[in-house]
């Protein structure tokens, strides 16, 4: 197996550094991709992951950031609520986005950010990485080539014992936290890749005593009568399995699934008829925490004149935002400064 060739080089500058900034960083160096610059509010700060990792050009400010000339795409690494205006920002000075997950706070910020690039002509792309991963790129194939059979159902976790400090980014609300956006989108965009948009929804919660959900889970309806079952929890860690269920067969992906992991084909009488472990390439391209196929893709949509992924279009993304944007309404947990 090997990674994703790559076809042209974009100039990679990161913006914020904190945790993801700092894994990014590392798989984009793993990889040996074009990492020039970074920025963040600090100079410090910027000094010092520019000195961790080898980087070029170290900004203390978003703005200036935005406004290198020597970057070509930004990866956007903060909180939630700051996506934003963050990819905003690095779109009016004419770069390309790679936004974290979850790509905005709501579904009216996301379809902006989408309109904006499409303006401008700009790579407007959500960082759910887990789409991009070798492992989902074969998924994709067995489901297209009919192996399962009819899909009847497809079910998974992302369920992790974090931090409870009301202040802590889980858990603030004016930091966006809370269980769904954070850890409930990885299995909620997975079963909109497998299933598509749902017909139905339902959505339970707990809320945390700040306001942030901590555990939500989902039932939804899908064309032709599927069903979808997600659980995110920030208070107590799971399986972190996934299993897609088909009427010939079914796949079993292993823990930790939305990470570069391994997985069964199994047929209904039991007999296994596929095993694939996407954990490591062939190439060099692989190994790390895996980030780095996803910027890899997105360079290919530049290189290409797509300008949209293939595999997440941004107008996925906005209806994603929306889908969570129902089942909040459904909890009650309203961001701050959103309308009632
Ligand atoms: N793909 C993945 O596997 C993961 C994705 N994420 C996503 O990445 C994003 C950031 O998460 P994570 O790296 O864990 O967060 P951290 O708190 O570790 O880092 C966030 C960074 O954002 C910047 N920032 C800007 N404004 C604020 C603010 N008001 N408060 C705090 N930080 C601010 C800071 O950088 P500076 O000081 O340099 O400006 C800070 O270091 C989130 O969207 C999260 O969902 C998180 C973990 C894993
Ligand atoms: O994949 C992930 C691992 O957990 C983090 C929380 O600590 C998430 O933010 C992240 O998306």
């Amino acid at each position: 197996m090997t990674a994703p060739s790559r076809p042209s080089a974009l100039r990679w500058g990161i913006l914020a550094t904190g945790g993801i900034a700092a894994a990014f960083a590392a798989d984009l160096r793993t990889a040996g991709l074009d990492l020039v610059a970074v920025g963040s509010r600090s100079q410090e700060s910027a000094d010092a992951f520019a000195a961790r990792y080898g980087i070029a050009r170290a900004h203390g400010s978003y703005e200036a950031l935005a406004a290198d000339p020597e970057v070509d795409i930004v990866y956007v690494a903060t909180p939630h609520p700051m996506h934003h205006a963050d990819a905003r920002l690095a779109l009016e000075h004419g770069k390309h986005v790679l936004v974290e997950k979850a790509f905005t706070l709501n579904r009216s910020e996301a379809q902006d950010l989408a309109d904006l690039g499409r303006e401008k002509g700009l790579l407007v792309m959500e960082a759910m990485w887990t789409r991009y991963l070798p492992h989902m790129v074969r998924l994709r194939e067995i489901i297209a080539a009919g192996v399962l059979g009819e899909i009847r159902a497809v079910s998974a976790d992302h369920t992790q014992s974090l931090p409870t400090d009301p202040a802590h980014r889980l858990n603030a609300l004016e930091l966006g936290g809370g269980a769904l956006l954070d850890l409930g989108i990885y299995p909620i965009s997975f079963v909109y890749d497998v299933l598509g948009a749902p017909l139905t929804v339902q959505a339970t919660g707990r809320l945390a005593e700040t306001g942030a959900d901590a555990e939500v889970a989902t039932i939804m309806t899908h064309t032709g009568g599927a069903v979808s079952t997600t659980l995110s929890s920030s208070r107590a860690a799971g399986p972190n399995t996934a299993v897609v269920l088909g009427t010939r067969a079914r796949i079993e992906i292993d823990r930790v699934w939305y990470s570069p992991t391994t997985f069964r084909v199994v047929a209904t009488d039991g007999t296994v008829q596929e095993e694939f472990d996407g954990r490591t390439t062939a190439d060099g391209r692989g190994g790390g925490r895996g980030m780095q196929y996803q910027a890899l893709a997105a360079e290919r949509y530049v290189a290409d004149g797509t300008l949209d992924s293939d595999l997440l279009p941004v107008a996925e993304s906005v209806a994603i935002m929306g889908l969570l944007d129902n089942i909040r309404a459904q909890i009650g947990v309203r961001y701050p400064g959103e309308a009632a």
